[in-house]
Formats: structure tokens, sequence, C-alpha cells
């Protein structure tokens, strides 16, 4: 048997070697999914398959690249490389791209991100004139975007009784023309948001046959990871690429579908079957990943959904240690309980850093963490989130590279036109917006025109500081032709005067501005390096291309090694670490309620897979931790453990498990059945009645003030220095743990050595160290 072979099991090994016809490989979590899809790959490659025929399409870009890595390493990295894999959105910009001519769009067009998208949309509310508090950005943004998942296109939208009908009970009966002019000036500014890469693509290949012939003929070999997550818009593609050669392979688990809010859907792992009837189906059973405990309690919950296809998943591995639940009495204190706990287990049990993962709900509980694992000195990487390149002095830099690279951008025109300051006022941006928005161009374009147009609408004054900006750019286009990356990315920071306008601001913020801009710029060289070193094309272009497609899960800095990872429950599909915390397992966060909508069973089945997915993260422990009281949009709020607490079956629990979570069986009435993706976008609407459990909560409150008040104290008062000797391990507030080498001195003068695990040696006055005896 080939070497790679004997890395699997007898049903996995099947899975790899049946290359030929549709499979369906439909499992649990960790029973190696992913690890079948990246070994069929590499065996298709030792099998003479051409890499270029092979598409594999991943949840993120990180995960696409560790699959490479892997079969580079079975079938050779020079093979490897020509191989078709990514995200679906890195792929289908790409072919994009080359079909550019076929669709209308210039080559070299830029992808707005989410904040882009929405910052159009509130210009074109402000322009119809329509009041933003009916019509909240975020709304139409995510009714948009729905429309476009499920291929419906404005002219389609507003032709769509049903979808009309919706959005005027929303009383937002204006979104259709909303949607037709977001269209229009998406395509007028040359740019593309994440929605139309997939859009698009279906309407090329619903459009050219021959071009969907070409790729068709191309893929030989079509393959899916996380198959449970693909929405309407992708399904199709898939399916249109595998239609020739009907070598499509799929992996997926139901049980962690998680993403119907961004339109996935549960049914195209069950229309498979319809799909392709000659297709092998193989489930994996043996969990690989987590001990017998864990995966035993993550089966406990998920069997309470009621939709669910069966399967078993089971473990050979270790029994392993109960899972903890610990109960703080505040968000503060669950903070500091987490921390307290990886510093103990750290010290204790010798794992690193990187064996531990706090998992979150919502991406503002991660305050709360970064703020107690900083006082501990314990380092940390936060995933999603405001990521590094959302934060303002990034997003104007990007701006000017997306200038560069499409001038049409008008988002990315909008946002630098007048930063660094160079005296173009709001006025006479809006002037030349509304000039374009009435020609039917960009904004660009209309500034190119200037000169020959005499134009009244601007003075000279203002023309020359126009042409200077018209000027600035043409010189940093001629620029990125002849030049890589970095040698564009740097001249483009001192040439604007952005480096120089952070570095003369000498405050903290400032500083650490100028220190990020510093640091996009040696990721930059870095990209332009290792592009030169591989061969690959190392202009801007091909820098910004990288960083719009970037997915929550891919860390901008992922050479950052040995530190806890703090994440939401999403962002940590498909990953795995051998210490999981899940935290804020309350009601209304986990599981969350949007504030205004009525849970349904559907919603709740949702949340309960979401559960199931962070709870299956972990490899050898895993605790689950709330707290009775939080501050949540800055209010003080009473918190009920979350119901999934109770789910869970004790055998698989130590610590206190609350009991007689209430006020949860409305949730659970309805039974909800399967609905077409036009009624379900059309049902997409938040619905009234919210109620607080208000007698509840005055009780809680009652209950936690008295428990606070004894256990405040109960923190760090530090009143043990006069017991302190030489050999005892002491808790400091924030180096952690650590071992008393030495006591020196003359009370209450006393100086102690301590060796933290975290910092190392230090020299503390025992007065004001607030140490407290541990043992
Ligand atoms: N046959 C095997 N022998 C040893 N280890 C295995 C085997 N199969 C899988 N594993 C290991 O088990 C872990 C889980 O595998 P993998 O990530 O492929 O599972 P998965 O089904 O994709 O999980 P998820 O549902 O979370 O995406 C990995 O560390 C993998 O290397
Ligand atoms: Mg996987």
């Amino acid at each position: 048997m080939l070497d790679y072979l004997k890395e699997l099991n007898e049903v996995q090994r099947e899975a790899v070697v049946r290359t030929e016809g549709p499979s369906l490989v439909i499992a649990g979590a960790g029973s190696g999914k992913t690890r079948v899809l990246t070994y069929r790959i590499a065996h298709l490659l030792k099998q003479g398959a051409r890499p270029s025929n092979i598409l594999a399409l991943t949840f993120t870009n990180k995960a696409a690249r560790e699959m490479k890595d892997r079969i580079g390493r079975v079938a050779g990295e020079n093979v490897a490389r020509y191989l078709w894999m990514g995200t679906f959105h890195s792929i289908f910009s790409r072919i994009l791209r080359a079909e550019h001519e076929t669709i209308g769009y210039p080559s070299n067009f830029t992808i707005y991100d989410s904040s882009d998208s929405k910052s159009l949309i509130k210009t074109i509310i402000k322009d119809f004139q329509l009041d933003d508090k009916t019509y909240k950005p975020n709304v139409v943004a995510s009714r948009i975007s729905m429309a476009k998942n499920n291929l419906i296109t404005p002219m389609a939208y507003a032709n769509s009784p049903e979808i009309r009908s919706a959005d005027k009970n929303m009383r937002m009966p204006a979104i259709s023309e909303i949607y037709k002019e977001y269209a229009k000036r998406c395509r007028l500014s040359g740019s593309m948001d994440f929605d139309d890469l997939l859009l698009i693509t279906n309407l090329l290949f619903r459009d050219h046959e021959e071009i969907l012939k070409k790729y068709q003929e191309r893929f030989g070999y079509v393959l899916v990871d996380e198959y449970q997550d693909t929405n309407y818009s992708q399904y199709l593609i898939i399916k249109k690429l595998a239609a020739k050669h009907n070598n499509i392979c799929v992996v997926g688990d139901d049980a962690q579908s998680i993403y119907s809010f961004r339109g996935a859907r549960i049914e195209n792992i069950l229309n498979f079957k319809n799909d392709y009837p000659d297709h092998r189906v193989f489930k994996l059973e043996q969990n690989y990943r987590s001990t017998q405990t864990i995966v035993n309690a993550a089966n406990s919950i998920i069997a309470r959904n009621k939709k669910q296809i069966p399967k078993n998943v089971f473990s050979e591995n270790a029994l392993g240690k109960p899972i903890k639940i610990l109960s703080a009495l505040t968000d503060n204190e669950e903070g500091f309980l987490v921390a307290q706990e990886i510093s103990q287990l750290q010290l204790r049990d010798h794992y690193q850093f990187e064996d531990f993962a706090i998992l979150y709900r919502t991406n503002a509980q991660s305050r709360i963490f970064e703020e107690s694992l900083r006082k501990r000195n314990i380092p940390y990487k936060i995933y999603g989130g405001l990521s590094f390149y959302q934060r303002k002095e990034i997003k104007d830099l990007l701006s000017y590279f997306r200038m560069t690279i499409n001038p049409d951008d008008n988002e990315a025109l909008k946002r630098i036109i007048n930063y660094p300051a160079r005296g173009i006022g709001q006025t006479t941006v809006g002037k030349l917006e509304v000039s374009a928005v009435s020609n039917e161009t960009s904004i660009w374009r209309v500034l190119t025109a200037l000169p020959e147009i005499n134009h009244s609408q601007v003075n000279k004054g203002t023309a020359t500081k126009l042409m200077g900006f018209v000027a600035l750019i043409d010189r940093f286009q001629k620029l990125s032709q002849e030049s890589d990356a970095f040698e564009t990315a740097k001249t483009i920071a001192e040439q604007t005067g952005i480096l120089k306008d952070l570095y003369n601001d000498k405050s903290p913020e400032g500083l650490s501005r100028h220190e990020n801009i510093q640091e996009l710029l040696n990721g930059i060289q870095e990209f332009s390096i290792s592009a030169k070193e591989q061969g690959d094309p190392d202009k801007l272009e091909n820098y910004l291309e990288d960083v719009a497609l970037l997915t929550d899960q891919d860390n901008e800095k992922d050479e950052e090694k040995n530190k806890v990872t703090l994440m939401t429950v999403h962002s940590a599909k498909g990953l795995e670490f051998k210490n999981v915390f899940i935290v804020g397992m309350e009601e209304n966060l986990f599981p969350s309620q949007r504030q205004g909508e009525k849970a349904t069973q559907e919603s709740l089945e949702e949340e309960r897979r979401l559960f199931y997915v962070a709870l299956t993260r972990a490899e050898e422990n895993a605790w689950l931790s709330y707290a009775n009281q939080r501050y949540r949009w800055g209010n003080l709020d009473f918190c009920t453990p979350s119901r999934f607490l109770e789910e869970l079956d004790e055998r698989y629990t130590e610590g206190q498990v609350p009991t007689g979570v209430s006020g949860r069986a409305s949730a659970e009435q309805s039974n909800v059945s399967y609905s077409s993706p036009a009624q379900r976008f059309a049902q997409r609407q938040p619905s009234s009645s919210f109620k607080t459990r208000e007698s509840q909560n005055i009780l809680n409150k009652k209950l936690v003030s008295l428990k606070e008040s004894g256990r405040a104290q109960d923190t760090f008062q530090g009143d043990d220095p006069g017991k302190i000797q030489a050999g005892m391990t002491v808790q400091h507030q924030r180096f952690g743990e650590g071992k008393v080498l030495k006591i020196e001195g003359i009370a209450p003068d006393l100086k102690a050595t301590v060796f933290f695990r975290t910092t190392g040696q230090k020299q503390l006055l025992l007065k004001f160290a607030k140490l407290r005896i541990k043992s």
C-alpha cells in the first residue's frame, strides 16, 4: 500500500481512492473529512492527474494554504502550486478577471468590503432622500446580500411580488430601487462586492455556454470542504462546473451548518443525492480529535436537534477529563477566571500558549479576555472583529492602493481625496459625485475631464487642487506598472504624506498608527520577497487581491506563534486546539437572540449546532463559563445561564451546573420545515415581540449583590505578605503564578525574589506586590 494511504482508516481510504464519480462524505466533527479531501487530492496527483485540472474549494484561505502544504509534502511542492485551490471568492475572482471582457468589467476591478458596501448604501439612501432610521443601512445591505446569494438580480427583485410585499411590510418599499442603484454604481466604479464574485460568476456561466464549457472541461475533479455551509449561489456554480466529468467530492456535516444568516443551506447536502443519483456516500464515524468525554458530551447536545441526518460518532482516544463549568459573578470575573485557568494549566501541564483558544459568540466579548490575559502577561492573538485591515490608517493607505489599481473605485476615492488634507472640501466632493451619477460615470472620470469642460461648479483654486490629486494618482499608476508591490507601496506611503502625517502626531494613538503603517509595509515587503522567490507576480495589484479576499479566519499575522487564540465560534470552524474555553454561556448571548427577533425552532437549532462546533474544537480539555452579570450595550444585564449547560449530560461535566434555566419553552414551539429560497428570503424580517425576564432579573440582582459583597474581596486583597516564605507558590495579579525563591530585608520592607512562568525572575516589595499564597 502507498505510504500515505496507511495514515487513513478503511472508510477514509475508500473515500480517497474512489476518485471517479460523485462522492459524498458526510460525517461528524473531527472524523477526518478535511483529511480525506487532502489525501484524495494527493492521491489524484500521485495517479497522474494534472494539478491544473483539480478545483478544490475551502472555507478560508488559511485552510487552503494548509492543505496545499500537506499535499505538497506527499506529491511534491512544484505540483501542488498549480492546483486551483482556495476559497470560493478567491477562485472565482480569478476566473472573473480572466473573463472580464465578457462580463463588461475591467480586469483590475477592485473589491468592496462590507464597510464600503454600507457606505455606498448610505450614500444612496441619502441621495434618494429616504430616512436612514427607517432604511437602516445594515438591514438594507443584508437584504441585498441575501438577494444576491439566492441569485435574485435587481430586475428579478423588482418583479417578485413576494419580495416586494415583504419589503413593504418592513416599511422599506424602496429597497428594490436601492438595490438597482447600488448594482449600477458598483459597476460604474469598476468594483464588485463579495456576493458579486459569486453572482456574476453564475451569470457568466448562465449566459455564456462556451465559457462554461471551457471550465467544465478544465476541472476534471471538483472537491468542496465544509459543504454544509455553501449558499445557493455557490451550490449552483459547483453543480455547473462538475456537470461534464461528474467527478465531484463534497465533504460536510449537517450538524455544523452555522451560516444560514449568510444564506447557507443544509439542503445542499440533502439534495446531493438527488442531483447525483449514482453517488456514493461515505460515513466516517471515528473521531480522532477529541477525548471520549468531549465527543460524548457533544453528541448529547446535538441529539436534541430534530433536523439532522443520523450518524454515529465515537472516539477511541483517552476518556479525558470532565468539562469544567466556570461560574463568575461578573463578566470581569469571567475574564479573570479564564486567564487564571490558562496560566495554572500552562504551568502545571506544560502546555504552550498556542494550545489554548477562547471562543465567544460575539466579537464584543473579546475585550474582557484581552484585559485579563494582558494582566497576566499571557500573549494572545485575535481573529476577526475590527481587524488590522479595517483600522482607519490602514484603510486609508489601502484606498490609495485601490485608486492606483482602479481609479474608478468611488469608495476609495471619497476616502482619500482629502486625506491627508489638501483643501478639497465635502461640498466639492458632493458636487463631483452628483456630476458622476448624472453622467453615469465614476468620480475619477469627472475629475479627469475637468480641464476640458468649462466647469462652472468648481472654482479655479479648487480645480488646481483636484488636478494635483489626479497627477499624484497618475504617478502612482505608472510606478505600479514598473515596480514591485513593496516599492510602490512605500513610495505611496511617503509621497501622499501619510507617513509624515502620522509621524508628526506624537500622541500614543498617533504613534501606534504610525507603527501599524510600518507593519503593513513590512507585510508587503514579505509578500514581494516571497512572490519573487516563488516566481509569482509581485505587483501591488497582486498584493491587494490577497488582502481583499481575506476572511475572518485568516489572521493577518499568521506568523504569530505561541499565543492564545481569541475568536468567535463561527471563525473556529474546522480548527482544533488542545484546550478550549467557551465563554459567555448565557441565555440571549449563547444561544444568542437578536434584539427584537423571536427565537424560532430553526434559529435555536442553529445556535445548538454552533455550540456543537465550539465544543468539538477541543482535543483534550474544555471549559464552559458564564457570568451572572454582564455589561451589554452599555447596560448592566443580569444573565441567566445558558440552556445548553443544562442540556449537557452531567456525566461529562464538573463544577456547578446551574439548574432551572427558565423561559425557553416558547422558543421550541414551532416545527419549521424547509422552504424555498424565495419563501425563506421573503420571510426574513425582524418580528416585533421581545420580552425580558424582568422578575427573574430582579431576583438575580438581589442574589448577585449579596454574593458579590463576599466574593469581591476574595479576588486580590494581598493580605498575605507576612506569611510568604521561600518555596511557596504565589499568585500575582499581573504576572500570574510564580515560585518564591528568596525573601530578604526587614519588615515592613521585605523583598521577595519570585520566578514567574510568564515573565521570569522578578524582585518585588511585598507590601506593594499583593501576592497571594497558593500553596
Ligand atoms: N485516520 C486517522 N489517523 C490519525 N489521525 C487522524 C485520522 N483521521 C483524522 N485524523 C486527525 O483527526 C483530526 C481531525 O481531522 P479533520 O480535521 O480532517 O476532521 P474533520 O472531519 O474535517 O473535522 P471538522 O468537522 O471539525 O472540520 C486531525 O488532527 C486529523 O489529522
Ligand atoms: Mg474539516
